[in-house]
């Protein structure tokens, strides 16, 4: 079966190649899964919430209207939690939009949203509708996010895929085609331009590399190998981040606690500016993983 609706999850089915899955839970809309002639390419934690007590740690978690806690506090999502709300608000299946690539969408508006938690983004009076699409063929995984104001008022919004890697050993990992680019480095608290070619691991990482070209292709090198291309449209910003060891101690539901060896999160999303969207304007901003391929060296040319 291509789609099999379950009650809390939806798992979909490459018509051609069965062994290329991707399962989609209902809450947060996260992709929990993502199975390639059926090896799993996304890190979930072992301890992470599935029963929608808590936003999925692993998959590709959605971050709207806020990345991060919003430091201005006369913005309008700055009594938001960390993320916002839609990675944890039940979303509802659509349905399949396409047979192949095998397509569905899930929806989220106000009347999916804990109502004392969307009380705290502009005390409540805004009005959207989130799709996500999420499509699958043989070596891609694409989830793209279309945000509609559908009400009175202007917003202003940050967008983010927070996507979990699942790789077999952080340490020989290595990231590329962020050169020249000005980077938010949160670890060190301080902005610089990233020099290095190659980004690689040895401590606690938490970056935004800003205004990344669309054209550049990031991606994640092990022993010179590809393992897969993170693409983005209309989504300028990356962030990439890994917890290390003091960091993944501290989080109750990232389990094992070795954890940080096997994963790494690299994020396309408008992060360090907000979309502002006007009554009845529509956004929309994907999220391309392709498998596999030649390394591809991109300088900053732009
Ligand atoms: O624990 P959370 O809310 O899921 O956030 C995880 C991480 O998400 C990343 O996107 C941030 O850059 C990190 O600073 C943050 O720690």
């Amino acid at each position: 079966m291509p789609v099999e609706e379950l009650e809390d999850r939806v798992i979909i089915t490459d018509p051609i190649d069965p062994t290329n899955t991707a399962t989609i839970l209902k809450y947060g809309a996260t992709v929990i899964s993502w199975k390639n002639q059926s090896q799993e390419k996304l890190w979930l934690s072992e301890g992470a919430h599935l029963d929608g007590s808590k936003p999925v740690r692993g998959g590709i978690p959605l971050v709207f209207p806020v990345f991060g806690k919003q430091s201005d506090e006369t913005h309008p999502t700055f009594k938001l939690p960390q993320h916002g709300f839609v990675r944890n608000s039940t979303w509802e299946f659509l349905g399949q939009t396409s047979e192949n690539p095998i397509t569905v969408q899930f929806g989220l508006g106000k009347e999916n949203v804990d109502p004392e938690a969307y009380k705290l983004w502009g005390e409540g009076k805004y009005d959207v509708t989130l799709i996500l699409t999420v499509s699958l063929t043989k070596d891609k995984l694409v989830t793209s996010i279309d945000v509609e104001n559908t009400g009175k008022d202007a917003f202003e919004f940050n967008w983010l895929f927070h996507t979990y890697f699942k790789i077999p050993d952080i340490t020989d990992t290595l990231v590329n085609n962020l050169i020249d680019h000005q980077v938010v480095d949160k670890v060190l608290g301080e902005e610089y331009v990233e020099k290095a070619p190659a980004i690689g691991f040895h401590e606690e990482f938490d970056r935004v590399y800003k205004d990344v070209h669309e054209d550049k292709t990031l991606q994640i090198i092990e022993l010179g190998k590809v393992l897969v291309n993170v693409d983005r449209e209309n989504l300028p910003d990356a962030v990439v981040w890994n917890p290390w060891i003091n960091k993944s101690a501290g989080m109750a539901d990232f389990t094992p606690k070795d954890g940080w060896k096997n994963m790494l999160c690299v994020e396309p999303g408008h992060v360090s500016s907000m979309v502002d969207l006007k009554p009845g304007a529509k956004w929309t901003g994907s999220q391309i993983l392709t498998l596999g391929g030649e390394i591809k060296i991109q300088a900053n040319i732009y």
